[in-house]
């Protein structure tokens, strides 16, 4: 059990590639979990066929599982996985806006702005924020495979005493199934780094439309993910973050361990649904037209990435899944 001392009830918001892997692990470690779908077909098809995990080894369970669609409001709960991209946070608020004042929130967003937008509804206390560099990818709407080993960082935005007993557990449970997971006292550096990485990362990915580890395999790509790197590194300066050389050497082990990965911007291009590039390289953009420093690879690849899901999705006329 997640908690030991006392009832815990884990709410997943979002029934995706993230969402999916997190409840299927809880529900595996006996943990009583919901997942909250955006549609009803989902939360049925989920209650009837169980959630079939397949494992890093290979391995496929099918795990039954409770889930119900966001339109029936939040299950009651006392911690609540977010797993909503970026675009998709407005669609959640009115329903997190009900959250018991002692529950916690965990957003497990990549990119930036989810902060500012919580904070509007949420209290200090009850919103977590988590980096993740674990890989998943959703097959269906109730199957799910583990595609690459990474680390879990949770914690506060800003500075705090890691003493959240709630989130403590989480933690410690993370860590009990063979996670690589900490809780940190402050999550905005991660968050950076990690905004740096998919700003790096997922727009190649999604243009050549090739996985996380091929990136690594030809000096043009290497050479572009360098200059995309200076240029986000600059940005970061300028919101206070030191970032090294270290941090890129980070990326291409992100890369490596993901190498089989389809990074969540490509599955968005490949399913024809919009993407998170404008949380990603558009805010690193943003911000450097506030500070006066040019992004002009980053305002590319945000346009290149906007051009062609437009393309994606008029041409088919959204989610094929
Ligand atoms: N996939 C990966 O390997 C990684 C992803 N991330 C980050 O994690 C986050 C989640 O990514 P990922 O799981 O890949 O994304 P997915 O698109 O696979 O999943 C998001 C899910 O949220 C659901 N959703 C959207 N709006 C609502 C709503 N109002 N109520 C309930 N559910 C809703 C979507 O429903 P529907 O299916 O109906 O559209 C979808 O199932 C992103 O920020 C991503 O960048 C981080 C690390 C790795
Ligand atoms: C870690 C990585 C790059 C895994 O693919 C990711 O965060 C994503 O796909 O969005």
């Amino acid at each position: 059990m997640l908690l030991k001392s006392r009832t815990c009830q884990v709410v997943v918001i979002g029934g995706g590639s993230v969402g999916l892997l997190y409840a299927a692990r809880l529900a595996l470690a006996g943990q009583p979990v919901t997942i909250v779908t955006r549609s009803s077909l989902q939360a049925n098809q989920l209650n009837e066929r169980g959630l079939s995990f397949q494992k890093l080894n290979g391995e496929t369970v099918t795990i039954p599982v409770t889930a119900s669609p966001i339109e029936e409001g939040l299950p009651e709960g006392n911690l609540y996985l977010l797993t909503v991209k970026q675009p998709d946070l407005h669609s959640v608020l009115a329903a997190l806006k009900g959250v018991d004042l002692e529950a916690r929130v965990i957003a497990l967003q990549n990119g930036m702005g989810h902060y500012e937008l919580l904070r509007t509804i949420l209290t200090e206390t009850q919103c977590f924020f988590a980096i993740n560099t674990e890989g998943a990818r959703r097959l269906s709407p109730t199957e799910v495979v583990h595609t690459g080993t990474g680390t879990l960082r949770v914690g506060s935005w800003e500075t705090s005493d890691c003493n959240d007993p709630l989130i403590r557990s989480f933690v410690e449970w993370a860590i009990s199934t063979g996670m690589e997971a900490v809780y940190e006292k402050a999550i905005q550096p991660f968050a950076w780094r990690k905004l740096i990485a998919n700003a790096l990362i997922n727009p190649l990915t999604a243009l050549f439309e090739i996985p996380n580890g091929a990136l690594l395999e030809n000096s043009h790509t290497q050479q572009l993910m360098r200059a995309l790197f200076v240029e986000a590194a600059a940005v970061a300066a300028y919101a206070g973050q030191k970032i090294e050389d270290a941090d890129l050497q980070e990326i291409v082990s992100i890369c490596r361990n993901t190498s089989r990965n389809l990074s969540s911007m490509l599955q968005d291009i490949k399913k024809r649904r919009p993407t998170e590039v404008q949380s990603i390289n558009g805010y690193l953009v943003q911000v450097g037209q506030k500070a006066g420093i040019p992004t002009p690879l980053h305002e590319t690849l945000l346009r290149v990435i906007l051009l062609k899901s437009d393309m994606g999705i008029r041409k088919e006329g959204g989610d094929s899944r």
